[in-house]
């Protein structure tokens, strides 16, 4: 089974990813350094512009367990997509400790307030799940991912809404 792990950049989407056992996972943002992308982007400080296209050609080709870690890993032809949540006031508390900008860190987080990335991947994926990471550690949020893998229902879609929250 091929699954993506994918949210807004803090989510946690890299430390749940290595942790689940029996999965290999792949970092798609190695493959798009590796050669995978269409060149910087000069407007968004040079970042690389993902090639979908390509990415989805080499996760057609791939076989067995797989976690897709990344936050355009839902744009990819997976079976299960796993969204990674956080509230905006706890993201912003992650970003900044990364020393992003203000305006890097609005940015993110009003995506998250407005449910960017679940609402593209349950335009493109039928198993779609999220999960609220805000009060949740690292190894909690591992073993969420582990009961989805076994058919939960418990992280469908729609338990997490940040819209009315106030975060600057
Ligand atoms: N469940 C959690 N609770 C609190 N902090 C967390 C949790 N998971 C991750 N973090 C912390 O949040 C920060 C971001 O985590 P991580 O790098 O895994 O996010 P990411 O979604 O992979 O980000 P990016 O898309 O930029 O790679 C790290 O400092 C990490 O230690």
């Amino acid at each position: 089974m091929k699954i993506a792990i994918t949210g807004t950049p803090g989510t946690g989407k890299s430390t749940v990813s290595g942790s689940v056992d029996d999965y290999q996972v792949i970092r798609i943002n190695d493959l798009i350094k590796a050669g995978y992308n269409l060149g910087a982007d000069e407007e968004r400080g040079g970042a690389l512009i993902a090639d979908v296209d390509r990415l989805s050609e080499y996760v057609d080709g791939l076989k067995g367990d797989i976690i897709l870690e990344g936050h355009i890993s839902h744009l990819l032809p997976v079976d299960m997509v796993i969204v990674l949540r956080a509230s905006p006031k706890a993201l912003k508390k992650r970003l900044a400790e990364r020393g992003w900008t203000e305006a890097k860190i609005r940015e993110n987080i009003e995506a998250e307030a407005l449910d960017v990335i679940l609402v593209e991947a349950l335009s493109l994926n039928e198993k779609v799940y999220e999960i609220d990471t805000t009060n949740m550690t690292p190894m909690d949020v591992r073993e969420a991912v582990l009961e989805i893998i076994r058919g939960t229902d418990k992280y469908k879609v729609g338990s997490v809404d940040f819209s009315e929250e106030a975060f600057f």
